[in-house]
């Protein structure tokens, strides 16, 4: 069986490799139009950092597992095409700003149509608005020469920083299809790649409408626990009451569950603000906008948790951080990933530089032109923003610190020698409540939590 992937991306690539990992007999080409990806992909510097990843590539590269330009080699030679491409908001027009631009998913169901010389199972394995299956069967049906084609969707729930954990032991596969005898057909051959190393009771197999819409749903359900503990969060700085404590005494119960209760300075990643504003925007399509207020309100809350924790620090500094040096840990939107997509820590920045504070970033994965891009755009410059090598140079001289991302390396500073390079009262804001508040006023800091008793 031959397998190509179309996108090689944060998920095109780990999932392939997974699968070239896992069934060594199948050979698997990820292919991207982006020559300088695919290079990356067959250097020792994968383009993406994941714990395990480089790993899992080594042993499977060059045995049955290939990165490869060749878009309409590889759909000729393949049974089975994913298509991982980007599916971003949409920047222009009608939707823009919530819908998810299909125009890539477009162009590649358009290549597919063109060079396919048999018929192929096509596998939706970016995220998709419901009902794009149809779009896709539409367009390889017009432009092909009579080949049969089976459209599937087979989301990806696999979050970064994880991936090779959530793709070795998923809690489910969930696979769509038509339930027609060659819809049936296309599910199983997809449904045996898995069942290598799936047990099949984790394989769940649906219409193609119910997969389209569990991914956005899976994604919604996940932010809105977030939202929920930041709106806590809130009251907890207003009361006294320790959001931590909270989340673990409602986690205890088998109903709520102890998962994704860890308030913070606001979600980010390229997925969950996307995958809502797509589902409002669906629902307001399908003539339902008391759902999408619902469901618009998670990210309404956490666009307010970003900001709230920016006020903060310019209330806490005498409400002035002009010419202030603040040190920011941390850029990626969350741990063990390079990843700063929607990232909270692009919020937080741009509040304060507004603010005319001199702000140094730290972060241990993500390169320095790259922030530089995310906070001011490409090409703009500003004095006032600086990367420093590691957190010591971040923090030396800074009148406060902001932990915007949970590296486990910030747990274990150094904190007593940072407390005596910086200016005093040395103020520390935790967005991720990582560190030992009480250990931390001991040296010295005035140091706050999200959601956090104020001593
Ligand atoms: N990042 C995640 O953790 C994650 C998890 C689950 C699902 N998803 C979904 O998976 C999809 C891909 O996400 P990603 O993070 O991997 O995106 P990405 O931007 O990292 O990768 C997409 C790749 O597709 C390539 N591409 C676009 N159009 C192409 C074309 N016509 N021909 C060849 N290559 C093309 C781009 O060059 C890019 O390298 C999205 O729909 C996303 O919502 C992402
Ligand atoms: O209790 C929590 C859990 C997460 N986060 C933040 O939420 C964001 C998203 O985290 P996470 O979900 O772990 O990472 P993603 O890679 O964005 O993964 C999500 O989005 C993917 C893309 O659709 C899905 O495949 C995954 O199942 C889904 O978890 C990050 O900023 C986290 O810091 C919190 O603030 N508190």
């Amino acid at each position: 069986m031959n397998i190509c992937c179309i996108g090689a991306g944060y998920v095109g690539g780990p999932t392939m490799a997974m699968i070239a990992l896992k069934c060594p007999d199948i050979t698997v080409t990820v292919v991207d139009m982006n020559a300088g990806r695919i290079a990356a992909w067959n250097s020792d510097k994968l383009p993406i950092f994941e714990p395990g990843l480089d790993d899992v590539v080594k042993q499977a590269r060059g045995r049955n597992l290939f990165f490869s330009t060749d878009v309409a080699g590889q759909i000729k030679k393949s049974d089975i095409i994913f298509v991982a491409v980007n599916t971003p908001t949409k920047t222009y027009g009608v939707g823009a700003g919530r819908a998810a631009d299909l125009r890539y998913i477009e162009s590649v169901a358009r290549t597919i149509a063109e060079h396919a010389e048999s018929g192929k199972i096509i596998v939706e394995k970016s995220t998709i608005p419901v009902k794009t299956a149809d779009a896709i069967k539409a367009i390889v049906a017009s432009n092909s020469k009579g080949h049969k084609f089976e459209v599937l969707s087979n989301p990806e729930f696999l979050a970064e920083g994880t991936a090779i954990q959530d793709l070795t032991a998923p809690d489910r596969v969930l696979i769509g299809g038509e339930r027609t005898p060659g819809g049936e057909k296309a599910i199983e051959a997809l449904a045996s790649v898995y069942a290598r190393w799936v047990p099949r009771d984790r394989i769940i197999t649906t219409n193609l409408w119910s997969s389209e819409l569990s991914k956005l749903v899976a994604n919604a359900f996940l932010a809105q626990r977030i939202s929920s503990i930041n709106s806590i969060s809130a009251l907890c700085d207003a009361t006294g009451a320790d959001v931590d404590e909270v989340a673990n005494a409602i986690g205890k119960d088998s109903r709520i569950g102890p998962k994704f209760l860890k308030a913070s300075v606001g979600f980010g990643g390229s997925c969950f603000q996307k995958d809502i504003l797509n589902l409002t925007y669906l629902c307001e399509s399908f003539g339902l906008p008391e759902v999408a207020a619902y469901w618009n309100s998670v990210v309404g809350l956490n666009d307010w948790q970003k900001s709230r924790f920016a006020a903060r620090i310019v209330k806490a500094l005498f409400n002035t951080v002009a010419d202030k040096k603040i040190a920011v840990l941390g850029f990626a939107f969350k741990k063990d990933t390079n990843d700063t997509r929607e990232s909270a820590a692009i919020n937080v920045c741009r509040d304060l530089l507004s603010e005319h504070a001199k702000v140094c970033v730290y972060d241990p994965k993500v390169p320095a032109d790259e922030i530089k891009v995310d906070v001011l755009g490409k090409g703009v410059e500003n004095a006032r923003l600086s990367i420093a090598k590691d957190a010591y140079e971040a923090c030396a001289g800074a009148h406060a610190i902001a932990i915007v991302t949970e590296w486990d390396e910030f747990k274990t500073l150094d904190y007593a020698k940072i407390y005596a390079g910086m200016p005093k009262p040395a103020f520390l804001f935790d967005g991720r409540n990582i560190v030992n508040l009480a250990a931390l006023r001991q040296i010295g800091f005035t140091a706050s939590g999200i959601g956090k008793p104020a001593v």
